[in-house]
């Protein structure tokens, strides 16, 4: 979809055979406290494109482009898409690579899976 839209489909075979997958399982602690723990530093992707499905546990927050934290809520059947920085690269900017990070709060553990497309050039 996103490579119809740049209008480069004739790199796309080139695109698919140079993309690798990996697929992780994170498990996030809540928090022994009634304070709010981070889960995972802010950061962007370094990947293409990262696919995420997480259990009903709130947690995931996007840095908007006017420097706001913003809850993604986790709504059954939902993925969140994001772009990594290997695409915004690769369209020169036109995508944005967000930053974002894990805020644990509340007692339950928070799981996530992540499917994570990457540039064989960045598998190690
Ligand atoms: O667990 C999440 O929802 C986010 C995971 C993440 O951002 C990452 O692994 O890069
Ligand atoms: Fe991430």
């Amino acid at each position: 979809m996103i490579v119809e839209s740049l209008g480069v489909e004739k790199y796309m075979d080139e695109h698919m055979n140079s993309t690798n997958y990996r697929l992780r399982l994170m498990k996030y602690k809540e928090p022994q406290s009634d304070e709010t723990k981070i889960g995972l530093h802010a950061h962007t992707d370094k990947n293409i494109v990262t696919i995420l499905y997480q259990n009903q546990v709130k947690g995931l927050e996007i840095l908007t482009k006017d420097g706001q934290w913003i809850n993604v809520d986790p709504t059954p059947d939902t993925f969140t898409v994001m772009i990594g920085d290997s695409l915004h690269a690769w369209t020169n900017g036109r995508m944005h690579a967000p930053f974002h990070r894990v805020m644990m709060r509340g007692n339950e553990a928070r799981y996530s899976i992540g499917l994570f497309s990457i540039e064989y050039l960045l598998v190690d």
